[in-house]
């Protein structure tokens, strides 16, 4: 029986939203989560008083992918030193369990569970192609889960049952929700005022999420434009928002885009360019190749096209989502987990 296991991860939302669904899953079958993020990106604001965890811990790492000469240096020899302390703590608490989602967050503990004598990796790959800390961990994991990936023994997206729960069929556009991801993006709030006016002529409400940093300038703007959106910066009721809507213009971060497939809703994506790898536009090229998705690049971005696309048939799209995810992944994984530690 595993006493405590260890979920490391994060930097954005779309790591820590698994990392969510993994802490949530383990507390509800009386398993101990120590939760290893880092002190810099979003883990702090997550995790940092989270009363399900036996501990959250925040280590001072930084990503080192984009960094050269000595910086690279000072930063691994950072992650170097950080996963002593990782292996120290997994002698404490005899951790033999640790589950990674990813991002730079997770460097330290990773490395950790591989030194660690009789200590397992899992992995969750959210994205289409792999993170850089993933290629090189995943020949140390005992199993690698992902959704674009058809050897998974899970392949469905671990999504909050919220999503499900308000999902329904569309039938007419009658409100459009802009999405940019956890931390907004302006090339899509810029998007959305472009054609707003157009939308708000043909009756289509809007509902905007603009990110923190862009939130003032874009709600003015919708003021100067005399309509009367829904804008907010971030909002813990994304299920509600997306179920008032019939369709969505979003950015295709992995989390992102399975809850719009679990709640049936057709999407317009606009991936982020300089995701690594390009892995947001593969994500959206995954749904696209089954025509269950709208997909145009930021550059290539073009409102005549996103005004035909508003033409297409919505309804047999949004039928289709239904069968494209499942809910209760997140059992599944953890199921096999537990399975694979009575070996
Ligand atoms: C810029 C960047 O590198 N983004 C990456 C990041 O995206 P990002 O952090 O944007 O993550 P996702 O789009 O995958 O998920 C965002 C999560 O935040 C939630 N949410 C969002 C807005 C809001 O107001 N409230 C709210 O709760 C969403 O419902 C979702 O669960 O991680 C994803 C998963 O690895 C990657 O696919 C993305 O490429």
């Amino acid at each position: 029986m595993i006493e405590t296991v260890v979920v490391t991860g994060g930097g954005t939302g779309g790591h820590l939203k698994v990392a969510d669904a993994f802490i949530e899953e383990f507390y509800n079958r009386g398993i101990n989560v120590i939760f290893i993020g880092s002190s810099n990106g979003q883990d702090k604001a997550w995790f940092e008083h989270d009363r399900r965890l036996k501990k959250a811990i925040f280590l001072d790492t930084k990503g080192v992918v984009n960094k050269k000469g000595f910086a690279k240096f000072i930063s691994l020899f950072n992650i170097f030193s950080k996963t002593l302390y990782c292996l120290s703590l997994y002698s404490k608490y005899k951790i033999k369990t640790v589950i990674s989602v990813g991002g730079f967050s997770a460097a330290a503990a990773t490395f950790a569970s591989i030194l660690k004598m009789n200590c397992k990796l899992y992995i969750h790959e959210q994205n289409s192609k792999m993170g850089k800390l993933n290629q090189i961990t995943s020949k140390f994991a005992t199993e690698i889960f992902s959704s674009f990936d058809e050897n998974s023994l899970v392949r469905d997206y671990p999504v909050s049952n919220e999503f499900f729960n308000c999902a329904r069929v569309r039938e007419k556009i009658k409100t459009i929700a802009f999405f940019g991801g956890s931390q907004g993006a302006i090339c899509i709030n810029d998007f959305a005022l472009k054609v707003a006016p157009k939308l708000n002529e043909m009756g289509i409400s809007i509902i905007h999420q603009t990110g923190k940093s862009d939130f003032e300038r874009v709600k003015k703007e919708y003021e100067k434009l005399n309509i009367n959106a829904d804008v907010f910066d971030f909002s813990k009721e994304i299920p509600s928002k997306m179920s008032k809507a019939d369709f969505a213009v979003s950015r295709a971060g992995a989390s992102t885009l399975w809850e719009l497939c679990a709640n049936s809703l057709p999407t317009f994506f606009i991936p982020y360019k300089h995701a690594a790898g390009d892995h947001q536009y593969y994500n959206a090229k995954f749904l696209k190749d089954k025509g269950l998705c709208f997909l145009q690049r930021e550059d290539e971005l073009s409102e005549e096209y996103f005004f035909e696309v508003l033409k297409s048939d919505i309804h047999k799209i949004s039928i289709e989502l239904i069968s494209s995810i499942s809910p209760n992944a997140i059992a599944l994984i953890v199921n096999i987990i537990l399975e694979n530690n009575k070996k």
